[in-house]
């Protein structure tokens, strides 16, 4: 049975002059790190370059919005001070969440023109799963429309370990990888931002 499901293909966009940040809960991480991983893919494959993606972490995907809130606040900062001398780590040092930057740069750098939030909630035995999913996705929807900068949904919201693992490219049925698609859709929304 052909799936009807997943996003159409998308005209091949040259991402190379894109800058582009992943921030990823640590929940959950050998389904984060599938998808992570998923999404650096697409962003490659694109052009971007390994030097213009930074990955950054938060505790849980709670903590998402904050965190993609003030990186990109950061980048802002960035990118209008002179940028010599100045990393993503140190701008964000006085951050309140626990933002680990693996790409030190201190070149000049322009602001992201997208961010991947990607987290991973399963369902336990109480309402806080609803309660986050609900939060992070208002969240981050806020913090996009309030900054302008896309933020790419990359919250798995799901009900047993088993789905998380599927939509990771990590389960028995075939199931593609849907970090591939959130470093694609962050491509685009790059691309037409600066259109
Ligand atoms: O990213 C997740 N955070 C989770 N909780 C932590 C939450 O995101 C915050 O980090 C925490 O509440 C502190 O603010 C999860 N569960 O509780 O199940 C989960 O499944 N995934």
């Amino acid at each position: 049975m052909t799936t009807i499901k997943g996003p159409g293909a998308a005209q091949s966009l040259d991402g190379s002059g894109l800058r582009i940040a992943i921030v990823h809960a640590r929940w959950n991480t050998a389904i984060i790190d599938s998808l992570v991983s998923g999404a650096k893919k697409s962003l490659l494959a694109a052009g971007v370059t390994e030097e213009n993606i930074t990955v950054q972490t938060v505790p849980g995907s709670y903590e998402l919005p904050i965190g993609v809130q003030r990186l990109y606040a950061a980048s802002q900062v960035q990118a209008s001070s002179s940028g010599e001398g100045i990393s993503a780590t140190d701008l964000l040092s006085s951050s309140t969440t626990d933002l680990k930057s693996t790409s030190q740069s201190t070149s000049p750098k322009k602001p992201f023109d997208a961010i991947i939030a990607i987290g991973v909630l399963i369902k336990g035995a109480t309402m806080h799963f609803e309660y986050i999913a609900d939060a992070v996705s208002h969240g981050l929807m806020r913090v996009q429309l309030d900054t302008g900068v896309p933020v790419i949904f990359g919250l798995l919201t799901v009900l047993t370990e088993e789905q998380g693992l599927e939509r990771a490219g990590l389960g028995n049925s075939g199931m593609h990888n849907h970090g591939e698609d959130w470093g694609s859709a962050a491509v685009e929304l790059g691309v037409k931002r600066r259109e």
